[in-house]
């Protein structure tokens, strides 16, 4: 029942609740509530971004070498339209940008934290398991527009997979994680984005992010990002060291995912509104001059073929 609810709003592409106490369906870390109300939600949505979510210029890859991703900057259709060029779309049409991202991998790998350094800015070292799904909503300001993103923290224990799985469908965004330190979960990886493509139609941006990056030799850190590397590539994946524990790279990385998620969306509606029949044309309305009371009177006379007797 609560996984059809939450499904049910996710295929809506309307989150249900916000970060403030109401947390994710089976959390660990909150008791859940099912029941926010649409005003709520529609205030969430509509809440304004943080200062430092306001993103100007096109974020870089972490490495050039490693993304299949060649942006660099906004798309000029994109631009255009952020800056009001562009009639057919204006900026009051997209007060409802969302975009839905998943993080998958293996257990303890560090999604969670990193999920909530950058919401929160909260580092905690004692492991709790995700237990099915947890959900945050984050509001940017892209070139001037709002735009949120849905972060969908899945559970890394194999006894949640298929609780997990039913919150794939949709993703824009897959973020495949393992942890540097243990290169066994880079292994693991391919089976992770094998089975988060798969309930997915579309052509989802894919990221392989490797965390704990504070705690690796400067050696085993060369090692573990010469395998992933390998990896990436054979994912189609654009490839990223970060460390929840230091921050390092995490606001850079969801600054990339939002800006690449962002373009994509309005790209699409764009050429969904440049196919679109022109809107019909309003009749015109022919502008006269009042006419005096004499005038009506006449007109009158006149219809009445009484004019003559004048
Ligand atoms: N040193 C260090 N430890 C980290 C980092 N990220 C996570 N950890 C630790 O790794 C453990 C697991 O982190 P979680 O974020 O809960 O892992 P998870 O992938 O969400 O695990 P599941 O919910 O079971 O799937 C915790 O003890 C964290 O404190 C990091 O960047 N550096």
């Amino acid at each position: 029942m609560a996984a059809d609810f939450i499904q049910n709003i996710t295929t809506q592409n309307y989150p249900f609740k916000n970060r403030h106490g109401n947390k994710g369906i089976m959390t660990k870390k909150s008791t859940p509530r099912l029941n926010t109300g649409a005003d709520e939600q529609w205030n969430m949505i509509r809440a304004k971004a943080k200062k430092d979510r306001n993103i100007e210029a096109f974020p870089r890859a972490y490495r050039d070498d490693a993304t299949p991703y060649a942006m660099s900057a906004f798309s000029p259709k994109v631009t255009d339209v952020c800056s009001g060029k562009n009639a057919k779309l204006t900026k009051s049409d997209n007060e409802l940008n969302i975009s839905k991202l998943i993080l998958v991998g293996d257990v303890s790998v560090g999604k969670t934290s990193l999920v909530h350094k950058f919401c929160h800015d909260l580092f905690n070292r004692d492991y709790k398991a995700t237990i099915g799904v947890d959900f945050e909503v984050e509001r940017f300001d892209i070139l001037d527009i709002p735009f949120t993103l849905q972060i969908w923290d899945t559970a890394g224990q194999e006894r949640f997979r298929c609780i997990a799985a039913s919150y794939y469908r949709g993703a824009n965004v897959i973020v495949v994680v393992f942890d540097l330190s243990d290169l066994k979960s880079l292994e693991s990886c391919k089976r992770w984005l094998d089975d988060a493509a798969d309930g997915n139609n579309g052509t989802p941006y894919v990221f392989l992010v490797g965390t704990k990056r504070d705690s690796c030799s400067t050696d085993s850190f060369r090692r573990a990002e010469t395998k992933a590397i390998e990896t990436a590539r054979e994912l189609k994946a654009e490839y990223w060291a970060v460390s929840a524990k230091t921050g390092d790279n995490v606001q850079e990385l969801f600054f990339r995912i939002a800006s690449m998620a962002f373009d994509a969306l309005l790209l699409r509606e764009i050429d969904v509104r440049s196919n679109a029949p022109p809107p019909p044309i309003a009749p015109s309305i022919k502008l006269t001059r009042r006419k005096t009371p004499r005038q009506l009177a006449l007109r009158l006379l006149r219809r009445t073929k009484c004019w003559k007797a004048l």
